[in-house]
């Protein structure tokens, strides 16, 4: 392991998709190489509505197909909130993706928080966690969960999942899944992946646009002091790739911007 995250930078979202498509096509086929499914870990915010561009455009014919009855979607960070509510990650995925997905590709497999638990969010993720453990550790060796992948957004204070700058959560090292009550973006109850189960992915996107996204881009890439996305590129190193587009990250000074 070694190497940088790779910092990819399109014009606009409409000529990142197909690329962003083409990254997790590459990501299927490997993960239905290693265990004949594709996990996933999905976040919330502006990412489900570019999944869809991705992901919902017309097959190209020189590409692997999509399987999505393979996929077995997770929540990066869910908020504690009914499922059919604003709030919910789940509900927009559902709106933004999950709805729209033609009959003929197959439908994923999608983990959702148990809502019975609102009150509760350690027993909510104390419960997600056990989803992840039947999903992935059938063997005692397995210390951590290996998503194929996870697809992650970035917040303007350079949070990412709901692990925040500064927060205890940071440091968690035990468990893979953790209550936060405090959120500084609300609604403050979420659970969110931790950080090894983060870094710990095959491959780990970040897909950042807008230029709301300039000034916390430019301080991720160039020292980060600690904040959650620089944290994950720490840990995650070549197998971090960005999706950017111009306005986030004018004036950013990066040593690689490559290609796929
Ligand atoms: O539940 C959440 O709050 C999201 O999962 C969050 O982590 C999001 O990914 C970032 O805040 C980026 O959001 P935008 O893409 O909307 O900027």
């Amino acid at each position: 392991m070694g190497g940088q995250p790779n910092l990819l930078a399109f014009p606009d979202v409409d000529k990142l998709a197909p690329t962003l498509r083409t990254y997790i096509l590459q990501a299927q086929t490997a993960g239905l190489h290693r265990h004949d499914s594709f996990k996933v870990a999905v976040s919330g915010g502006s990412l489900p509505k570019t999944l869809a561009k991705a992901l919902l455009a017309p097959a190209t014919s020189a590409e692997e197909k999509l399987q999505f009855d393979k996929w077995e979607i997770f929540f990066a960070d869910e908020r504690a909130v009914p499922l059919d509510h604003e709030d919910s990650n789940y509900c927009l995925l559902k709106a933004e993706l999950l709805d729209k997905i033609p009959a003929e590709l197959g439908q994923p497999k999608v983990h959702t928080i148990n809502t019975d638990l609102l009150d509760d969010v350690q027993e909510m993720a104390d419960q997600y966690e056990k989803l992840l453990v039947e999903s992935f550790a059938a063997r005692d060796s397995v210390k951590l969960p290996i998503f194929d992948l996870l697809l992650l957004g970035c917040g303007p204070d350079g949070h990412t999942c709901s692990l925040f700058p500064g927060h205890e959560l940071l440091r968690e090292t035990d468990c893979w899944v953790a209550p936060i009550e405090d959120s500084p973006k609300p609604p403050a109850k979420r659970i969110t992946l931790t950080l090894p189960v983060v870094t710990h992915g095959v491959k780990i996107a970040f897909v950042a646009t807008g230029g709301g996204k300039k000034e916390i881009m430019k301080q991720i890439f160039e020292g980060g002091g600690g904040l959650p996305c620089t944290l994950v590129n720490e840990g995650g190193l070549d197998r971090v790739t960005w999706f950017t587009d111009s306005p986030a990250v004018e004036g950013v000074s990066f040593p690689r911007r490559g290609s796929l």
